[in-house]
């Protein structure tokens, strides 16, 4: 491939551990401006671990990680206003309205308040949310959240986006319509790091596949790539095979008899 040559993130032999059990055993990641990095792996693999590594919310690693050419442990790093992040459980103050909340996050990115306002409104009435902006977060559906939260990462026009299951909650139209934002941001050379345990989303918007089992990087490479490698026709079975997971049958047949035991 033809890679342009500065990375926007650089990770080399990155580990973590917590309560000495290592959960980042040696992360060795080069990602580039334009790229849909699908980020993916087994639960407790590690994934939100390196995410908050890179955003500076989680410390006490070793190894070298640099987001846009700063590393997080420098403090008040610059790059933190270049960055957007949805969460995957998110905190949000709900006792607002979305253009209070909205309004309140443009604000810490550095926009106005008019401007913060102004844009918050016109991105959530493309999402259908309109007529909601003056009612209270608490009242809305997990969608309507959700809408609000991807809104909020990138109201400052982010150079790259840090999405942890973003699609959960959303309805089959608007699933089209993020999916199509995400393609033409980084058509337009933003990057976007993606984790999901939807595989048929990460296999159709990606364009560099992470596997991560056990703090290791397992895979890495389009899902092409992967297929050729591994000659299984689906990212779920990729997935499976590369992580040596077999046993959904058995699991889920001695589940339900357990179940019936009663
Ligand atoms: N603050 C913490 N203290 C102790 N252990 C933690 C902490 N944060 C994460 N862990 C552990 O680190 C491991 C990796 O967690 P992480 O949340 O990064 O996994 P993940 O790949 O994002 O999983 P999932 O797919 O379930 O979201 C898990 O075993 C988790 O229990």
């Amino acid at each position: 491939m033809n890679e342009p040559r500065q990375p926007l993130i650089s990770i080399r032999d990155l580990r973590m551990k917590f309560e000495d059990k290592y959960v980042l055993n040696g992360i060795d990641l080069e990602v580039y401006p334009g790229q849909i990095i699908g980020y993916i792996g087994p639960n407790g693999a590690g994934k939100s671990t390196t995410v908050k590594i890179m955003l500076g919310l989680v410390d006490g690693y070793d190894g070298e990680v640099r987001v846009l050419g700063q590393s997080p442990k420098d403090g008040d790093v610059e790059y933190k206003r270049k960055i957007g992040y949805v969460p995957e459980i998110a905190e949000m103050y709900d006792t607002l309205t979305a253009r209070e909340y909205l309004t309140f996050i443009g604000e810490l990115y550095g926009l106005t308040a008019e401007d913060a306002e102004r844009k918050g409104r016109r991105l959530l009435e493309q999402l259908g949310l309109g007529h909601v902006l003056d009612t209270r977060i608490a009242t809305y559906s997990k969608g309507m959240k959700q809408k609000v939260l991807i809104t909020s990462s990138l109201l400052h026009n982010p150079d790259i986006l840090f999405l942890d299951e973003p699609l959960s909650g959303l309805d089959a139209n608007s699933v089209m319509v993020i999916k199509e934002l995400l393609a033409i941001l980084a058509a337009n050379g933003k990057t976007i790091f993606y984790s999901s345990h939807i595989m048929e989303v990460v296999e159709k918007i990606s364009s560099r596949i992470i596997l991560l089992d056990g703090g290791r990087i397992v895979a890495d490479g389009t899902f092409e790539e992967l297929k050729d490698r591994s000659q299984e026709g689906s990212l779920e079975q990729i997935f499976n095979q590369l992580t040596g997971f077999n046993e959904h049958r058995a699991i889920a047949e001695q589940f339900v008899s357990i179940v019936q035991e009663v």
